[in-house]
C-alpha cells in the first residue's frame, strides 16, 4: 500500500494502486497535521457531549454536519499550503501571504459557525438536563 517511495506521476493502474496514494493522504493529513489533530480533539468532546446529553437524532446530524465542515475547511486549507509553497517557494509573497492567510479564515469562519452550532443544540440539553 505504501506509495511514498515510488516517484509515479502516470495515472493509477488500479484501484488498489488509487487506493495506496489515498491512504498516503490520509496518512499526512491525520498524523502531519497538528491543526487537524485539534480539531479532532474538538470533535471528540462533541460526540463525548452528545452522548453525555443523550441528544436526539436530528441534533446529532447537525452536530456531526458542523464537525465534518470544519475538518474539510481544514482538508482545504492544508491543500492551499502545499499549492502555494510548490508555487512560490521558500519566498515571501505577499498574495501568498493574502491566499494563504484567506484558507485561514475560512477556517476560522467555519470553526465559529460550528461553535454557534454546538452552543444551539447542546445548551438546551445541558439546561434541562441541570433543571432537573
Ligand atoms: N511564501 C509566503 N509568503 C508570505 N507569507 C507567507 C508565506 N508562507 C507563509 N506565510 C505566512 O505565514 C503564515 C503561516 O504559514 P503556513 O500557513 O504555511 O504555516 P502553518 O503553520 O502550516 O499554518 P496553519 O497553522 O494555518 O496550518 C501564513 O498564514 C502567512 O501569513
Amino acid at each position: 500500500m505504501d506509495s511514498k517511495n515510488n516517484r509515479q506521476i502516470t495515472k493509477n493502474k488500479n484501484f488498489a494502486q488509487a487506493l495506496g496514494h489515498a491512504w498516503d493522504g490520509f496518512y499526512l493529513i491525520f498524523f502531519r497535521e497538528r491543526n487537524f489533530r485539534i480539531h479532532l480533539v474538538g470533535m471528540a468532546l462533541v460526540i463525548v457531549a452528545g452522548l453525555l446529553l443523550r441528544v436526539d437524532r436530528r441534533s446529532w446530524l447537525w452536530l456531526l454536519l458542523a464537525c465534518f465542515l470544519v475538518l474539510s475547511a481544514e482538508i482545504v486549507n492544508t491543500l492551499v499550503e502545499y499549492l502555494v509553497d510548490l508555487v512560490v517557494g521558500p519566498h515571501f509573497d505577499p498574495t501568498a501571504k493574502k491566499i494563504k492567510d484567506i484558507a485561514a479564515g475560512g477556517v476560522l469562519f467555519t470553526a465559529g459557525t460550528a461553535v454557534l452550532i454546538g452552543v444551539i443544540v447542546l445548551l438546551p440539553c445541558l439546561l434541562a438536563k441541570l433543571s432537573f
